[in-house]
């Protein structure tokens, strides 16, 4: 079967900075990948070629068996679902929060005319029950939390049942509850067989679901280390990727790191 996402040599300058160094990456069919990574590491440019809102500026990146450069990718990107910052900020702020589910389909944000089924409505509703946000269908988008925008986000990104999901820091700024409830529905996602390739940007290990089977570590737009979650995800790969020793542990499914003082 063809890999859902290929990078052979992707490099991305940007002036005279280096964003993404000749990085090779390959996700397959029922793979769940973190990207891990510091401040500064190239993550989300990573990303967004992956979402195909950004070309590299030498190298291929193969999406969904489609080469950028040479695809319409805007008919690309309803098979993709999408969050980050960049998307959040885009949703107005008086959305309806079902609104800002239900116009992923056209890939819009911010609901115009567009004309939805009452299938669309249903499979939104389902969505946002999936990601714990079914209470808030007819708030605004602008009095939800962090966390609750976080779930509304990525209810959005699955409406268009993508085959590839993107979520950039999905628990950045959550509290402990919130990011364990986000936790544990994306450990829920990562073990449907029916869900979408998942890949998810995290600085922090304690922040990688149950479920999850790969990792990519990253630093200074180049690849430190990548492979199967188990032989990959060691505290001397952290250590090189973060520059600092140190311990890292393991229990029931989820990760926890620290410095090493000795
Ligand atoms: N347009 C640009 N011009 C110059 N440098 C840029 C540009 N866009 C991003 N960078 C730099 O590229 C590097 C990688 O940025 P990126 O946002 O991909 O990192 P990241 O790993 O997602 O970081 P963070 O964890 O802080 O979100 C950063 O040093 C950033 O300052």
């Amino acid at each position: 079967m063809a890999p859902v996402l290929e990078l052979a040599d992707v490099t991305v300058r940007r002036g005279t900075n280096v964003l993404l160094d000749e990085v090779g990456w390959t996700v397959e069919e029922g793979q769940r990948w973190v990207v891990l990574g510091p401040n500064g590491a190239g993550k989300t440019t990573m990303l967004q070629i992956a979402a195909t809102q950004m070309h590299p500026t030498s190298g291929t990146a193969t999406v969904l068996e489609e080469v950028l450069g040479a695809v319409d990718v805007f008919e690309l990107r309803h098979r993709i679902g999408y969050t980050s910052a960049a998307v959040a900020d885009r949703v107005p702020r008086g959305e309806r929060v079902l609104d800002v589910v239900l116009t992923a389909s056209y890939g819009v944000v911010g609901r115009w005319r567009e004309e939805y089924e009452e299938f669309d409505e249903s499979r939104a509703d389902l969505l946002l029950q999936l990601m714990g946000a079914d209470g808030l269908r007819d708030r605004t988008f602008g009095t939800l939390s962090e966390g609750e925008r976080k779930r509304v986000l990525i209810a959005r990104a699955l409406m268009t049942d993508p085959e590839l999901l993107l979520l950039d820091e999905p628990a950045a700024g959550l509290d402990l509850g919130g990011r364990e409830d986000l936790v544990g529905n994306l450990g829920k996602l990562a073990r449907d067989p029916d869900a979408p390739v998942l890949v998810l940007v995290s600085h922090h290990v304690e922040e990688i679901p149950p479920g999850f089977t790969h990792v990519l570590m990253l630093r200074g737009g180049t690849v430190t280390a990548q492979g199967p979650i188990e032989s990959t995800l060691t505290a001397q790969n952290l250590a090189i990727t973060f520059q600092m020793p140190l311990i890292l542990e393991k229990r029931d499914g989820r990760y926890a790191a620290r410095r090493s003082t000795t």
